[in-house]
């Protein structure tokens, strides 16, 4: 697999659809810990497990990069049976970042992120370019932070490098269990954010396991919510999932404060809009079209206004009333 900059940019070669079909994990002390899952992820998507403890989400991502052996089923890489590659080949082509990142406490930074690539034998000036690249991806200065070892990082550097180093040689899938829980709350969504910008670069096939549901409605495009032994109880985007949850169990799960949520994932479209007074729109807040129903809201309470006027290329289009706004967190089921 060859790695040229700018061979990243879409779901090209660099990313691959995981199919999972009827797969089953019985452990050898007869736990079922996932009796019978199939679901589909396409190519360049990020798809979020989420579900109560011990649902078998860490069994299921780690089904996929064959740290676990499925009891049966089939998990096809594109169009590629895992069972049938070699393990270690297979790590290789899938990038894995864990809780507590599991960096080698004795190798600096810049060894770290040349791990696989060391494996796979490249010559070491490729190497050297590319760890320096995928370092200043991640937000580090590789003058800066290369030398260091993980110790002298802050938790949320060194959950960089463990980004940077699951990137390093171009995986076609990226698997992530928990990977910002281990930081502070503000420094979670930080690198939340910045790592929906990375993925908006890269566009890999991403499987992301939390127990966080803001942090699945923030950074999915799909959610699986499983409960015990991974029965998939709703697979959908997080709009979707949160407006009309397929079971009580899905319902419980999104928990009550499933309006405000909606809100944040809703957009505001010109549907909602009233057409402008003919008085003019002096007075009133104004936010531009596409922002989210909440940020909305908030501009509503803020302004303590009844209406806002509703903006496209700051140019007014229509208004929008705080009823308008708060019938968008209500659930359509
Ligand atoms: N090696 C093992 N042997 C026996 N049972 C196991 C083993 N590993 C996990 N289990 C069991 O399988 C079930 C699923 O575990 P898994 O770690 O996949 O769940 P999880 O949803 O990731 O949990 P959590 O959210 O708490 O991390 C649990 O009941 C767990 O106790």
């Amino acid at each position: 697999m060859d790695v040229t900059p700018g061979s990243t940019g879409d779901a090209g070669p660099s990313a691959a659809s995981i199919t999972l079909e009827g797969i089953r994990k019985r452990y050898p002390d007869g736990t079922e810990a996932v009796r019978e899952l199939s679901l589909e992820v396409k190519a360049g998507e990020l798809v979020v497990l989420i579900g109560p403890s011990g649902c078998g989400k860490s069994t299921v991502l780690r089904m996929i990069n064959r740290l676990i052996e499925p009891t049966s089923g089939r998990i096809l890489l594109g169009d590629e049976d895992v069972t049938r590659v070699d393990p270690v080949q297979l790590r290789r082509r899938i990038g894995y970042v864990i809780q507590n990142v599991g960096l080698f406490p004795h190798q600096t930074v810049s060894a770290n992120v040349a791990t696989v690539p060391g494996l796979l034998g490249w010559p070491r000036e490729r190497t050297r370019r590319r760890v320096d690249e995928l370092l200043e991806l991640v937000g580090l200065d590789p003058a800066q932070f290369g030398r260091r070892y993980p110790h002298e990082l802050s938790g949320g550097q060194r959950q960089r490098v463990g980004v940077a180093r699951a990137l390093a040689a171009d995986p076609v899938v990226l698997l992530m269990d928990e990977p910002f829980s281990a930081v502070d709350p503000i420094v979670r969504t930080r690198l939340q954010e910045e790592f929906l910008r990375l993925q908006a670069e890269v566009r890999k096939t991403i499987v992301l396991v939390t127990h966080d549901l803001d942090e699945a409605v923030r950074l999915g495009d799909r959610i699986a919510v499983l409960s015990q032994g991974g029965r998939l109880e709703q697979y959908d985007t997080p709009a979707a999932l949160l407006g009309a949850p397929a079971s009580p169990f899905v319902r419980e799960f999104v928990g009550a404060d499933r309006g405000i949520r909606r809100l944040a994932v809703t957009p505001v479209t010109p549907e909602v809009l009233d057409p402008l007074p003919a008085g003019g729109t002096a007075d009133l807040p104004a936010v531009p079209l596409g922002t989210s129903a909440y940020d909305a809201l908030a501009v509503l309470l803020t302004s303590a206004a009844d209406h806002a006027v509703v903006t496209e290329d700051e140019q007014p289009v229509g208004l929008l009333s705080r009823d308008r706004v708060l019938a968008l967190g209500q659930p359509t089921d």
